[in-house]
């Protein structure tokens, strides 16, 4: 049983390299992002209120995205286990979130920060943006989004490494690479 996050900003490969651990720990990964955009795809309420702010590059407000992520981790195949990618994003949703594990009296073994450089970030998202067309991936976006990482996320990570459960992954290099890595510092968190 883990219970996991993986933080990171736009473009350090949390999506990727949560797909993978994943399946080699059999445990769900729970994207905000990937819920958000079913959503706006579907058309949904929540889809069409998310788009306003994602399509900006803006945060949807704490108290939708806290909703939907307590309604996701209330659903069954969350028993085994999850990780989060995506959330918390910010300090007021670190809390929202200690108040639905304490409920459940459960507690997070590992947060898995993938650190990259912004340059590097910008230059891999713009690469994204021709590939995928995600509606968030240009420039102003992308760097409005890197803003908000370091003005709000980061505020996060000190959390989790003031509690003493932060694990920082160098996200720069092939994708196998950084998943050997990803791989080998969960062990060293959950062995610790
Ligand atoms: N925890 C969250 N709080 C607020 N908004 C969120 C959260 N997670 C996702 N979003 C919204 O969805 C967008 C895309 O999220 P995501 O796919 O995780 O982007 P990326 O991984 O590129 O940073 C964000 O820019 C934001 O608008
Ligand atoms: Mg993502």
């Amino acid at each position: 049983m883990t219970r996991m996050l993986i933080i990171g900003p736009p473009g350090s490969g949390k999506g990727t390299q949560a797909e993978r651990i994943s399946e080699r720990l059999g445990v769900v990964a729970i994207s905000t992002g990937d819920i958000f955009r079913a959503n706006v795809k579907g058309e949904t309420p929540l889809g069409v209120e998310a788009k306003k702010y994602m399509d900006a590059g803006d945060f949807v407000p704490d108290s939708v995205t806290n909703k939907m992520v307590r309604d996701r981790l209330g659903e069954d195949d969350v028993d085994g286990g999850f990780l989060l990618d995506g959330y918390p994003r910010t300090t007021a949703q670190v809390d929202y979130l200690d108040g639905i594990l304490a409920t459940g009296e459960q507690k997070l073994d590992v947060v898995l920060q993938l650190t990259a450089d912004d340059e590097e970030l910008v230059t891999r998202l713009l690469g994204r943006a021709k590939e995928t067309g995600r509606s968030d991936d240009n420039e102003a976006v992308i760097r409005h989004r890197l803003d908000l990482y370091h003005g709000q996320t980061e505020a996060v990570v000190a959390k989790y490494a003031e509690r003493g459960i932060l694990t920082q992954v160098d996200g720069i290099g092939g994708i196998d690479e950084v998943t050997d890595r990803v791989m080998q510092a969960i062990k060293a968190a959950q062995s610790a």
